[in-house]
């Protein structure tokens, strides 16, 4: 009952105002008593979760496998109704680009960069977000960009090339495949609303925004603007998140490509190890070099070091 949920929840936290809210939930700002630490609490209104959202299941079976410094991280759900979160002071990237009208080339590179290493991770992971847009990228409190929502994320079965129908997401970020009702690569479609969104970003506005829906979809169709990577009409033709990573706007001004992996994954690529042999090893915390590397990694990351081994310095 979600009654004695929250009784139990207050043993561990204290709750304070609201924060956010949106179609299925409202989020609240809490202190995590033992750690003293801010987090984000997120309640699904009773309708939603008396229907019993899948979404809210898909949501939290997905924040449980993706740790990334670019992902918001899911510290606490208590089966359904409440999730606790990473709490991210900075609010809405979307506020925050209304606030400032639109962005310097260089901040814009800045943050975007931490768009593409998110969706790069969670495409590594196999997951589709599907609903990539401005709302959903909170900033924390080192101008860090956060993803957030994954309610309506896909892990295909298949894997990522298996095509998916469900349309889902806001309509201004939708790939032009989606709003055809045809079946698309999730991971494929997700670049193009990292497309638009790079566009919102440097522009201040949607590019294609239309309060009629129809008249949207036809501009989106149209597809005739000056960056044809992302935003490319035809899924085959469109740009990959990994000839992203490195493509030259990127990387301009920055000496390396963007860094997507998470610490795990950096050390099983380092070590050539699986995924499954690193958390393996990982979890004996045997206090040798595998603890060291990995828990220096995560030192590294928290200053905002580059998540990288190398083999001599
Ligand atoms: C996976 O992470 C998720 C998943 C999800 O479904 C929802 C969220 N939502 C969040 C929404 C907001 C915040 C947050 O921290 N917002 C926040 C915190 C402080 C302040 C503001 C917003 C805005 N005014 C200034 C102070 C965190 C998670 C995450």
């Amino acid at each position: 009952m979600a009654v004695d949920d929250y009784e139990k929840l207050l043993k561990y936290y204290d709750v304070h105002e609201t924060i956010g809210a949106g179609g299925f939930a409202k989020v609240k700002l809490a202190t995590h008593i033992f750690t003293g630490e801010k987090v984000a609490l997120k309640i699904m209104n009773k309708e939603s979760h008396g229907d019993d959202l899948p979404r809210v299941k898909t949501e939290i079976d997905a924040m449980k496998n993706l740790s990334h410094q670019n992902v918001c991280r899911l510290y606490h759900d208590t089966k359904k109704i409440f999730m606790i979160l990473e709490y991210c002071p900075g609010g809405e990237l979307f506020d925050y680009i209304i606030e400032k009208d639109r962005l310097t080339e260089d901040e814009t590179r800045m943050f975007f960069r931490q768009i593409v290493s998110a969706v790069a991770y969670i495409h590594s992971q196999d997951y589709a977000h599907r609903d990539l847009k401005p709302e959903n990228r909170f900033i924390d409190g080192d101008q860090n960009l956060k993803l957030i929502d994954f309610g309506v994320c896909a892990k295909p079965k298949g894997g990522m090339d298996y095509h998916l129908m469900i349309c889902c997401g806001n309509p201004a970020y939708a790939a032009p495949e989606l709003i055809q009702g045809k079946a698309y690569i999730g991971s494929v479609a997700d670049i193009w609303s990292t497309g638009v969104l790079l566009y919102a970003l440097m522009c201040g506005y949607q590019p294609f925004d239309d309060d009629n829906v129809m008249l949207m979809y036809k501009k989106i169709m149209r597809g005739k603007y000056d960056m044809p990577q992302m935003i490319q009409v035809d899924p085959k033709r469109r740009i990959t998140v990994r000839h992203l990573l490195n493509h030259p706007w990127l990387m301009q001004g920055y000496s390396c490509p963007v860094e997507w992996q998470n610490c795990v994954t950096e050390m099983s690529v380092f070590y050539k190890w699986s995924k499954g042999s690193t958390l393996h090893l990982l979890s004996k915390w045997d206090y040798d070099q595998t603890t060291a590397t990995y828990l220096l990694l995560l030192s590294k990351k928290s200053h905002g070091k580059p998540v990288r081994l190398m083999r001599s310095s």
